[in-house]
């Protein structure tokens, strides 16, 4: 399997404030779902932002398929988010006055690569909401919404941070299983922050960081299904 990202010895100091990520250094593998769990305010976030050229790091490096993204200036930055990254949060962020249709649109990127919103609407159950506007739809309806925005252009990751933290079960366990369905169907690597240990155990890999470091980094031979998730 290629390596899509690598983070090297990646440290994050925030000014005046103490070191948030320290000497952080993992591989992710192309078309796999990793995990990231830990208490909050270990750092999760700040690397995930790291990751996804977000944020700059205080040392180390990120590689995205052998460049050096810690080295690209603001447009380059804003080109590699616009053109390769997918991003997913626990507040939706949709805009209430543009339908469902066009809040998905915003998605597509200036290089014209996108999926067929038919299509997309389709795998992720919204097909019937492309003419409502945000506001009418539930908090699942409007991840799915959002998870269809952020995967139009065809992203080869997708960054997802606590992209089920505001949904009940029954719709936190749909997104999971979209989410895999995604990376099975269209070979997206997905990193997916949860304090859910359940959601975690259906990954390929479980990341725990702890007090801005990998504590256990766990490969999963044998993920859970969604289904065989116990919901405590
Ligand atoms: N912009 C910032 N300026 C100063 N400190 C920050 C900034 N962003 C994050 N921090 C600090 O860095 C630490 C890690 O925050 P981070 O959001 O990465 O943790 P987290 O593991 O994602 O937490 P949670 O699970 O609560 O979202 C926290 O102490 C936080 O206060």
């Amino acid at each position: 399997m290629l390596t899509i990202l690598s983070v090297d010895k990646v440290t994050k100091q925030f000014r005046k404030h103490e070191v948030v990520l320290k000497n952080i250094t993992l591989d992710i593998k192309e078309g796999t779902f990793t995990a990231m769990i830990g208490a909050s305010g270990s750092g999760k976030s700040t690397l995930l932002n790291i990751m996804s050229g977000l944020l700059k790091p205080t040392s180390g490096s990120v590689l995205y398929k052998g460049k050096n993204l810690t080295m690209f200036d603001d447009n380059e930055i804003a080109n590699f988010l616009r053109n390769e990254v997918g991003l997913i949060f626990q507040n939706y962020y949709l805009l209430s006055h543009l339908t469902v249709e066009e809040n998905i649109n915003i998605g597509i990127s200036n290089t014209g690569r996108h999926y067929d919103l038919n299509e997309i609407s389709k795998v992720l159950g919204i097909e019937n909401l492309l003419r409502h506007f945000p506001s009418e739809l539930s908090g699942g309806q409007q991840q799915r919404v959002a998870i269809a925005r952020a995967i139009m252009k065809k992203p080869s990751i997708l960054y997802c941070d606590e992209a089920t933290g505001a949904l009940d079960e029954a719709n936190s366990k749909k997104v999971i299983s979209l989410l895999h369905r995604i990376r099975q169907q269209y070979g997206i690597t997905i990193i997916f922050i949860t304090h859910n240990h359940e959601i975690a155990k259906t990954a390929d890999r479980v990341i725990t960081i702890k007090d801005g470091m990998v504590y256990r980094d766990t490969t999963c031979t044998n993920p859970i299904s969604v289904e065989q998730m116990s919901w405590a």
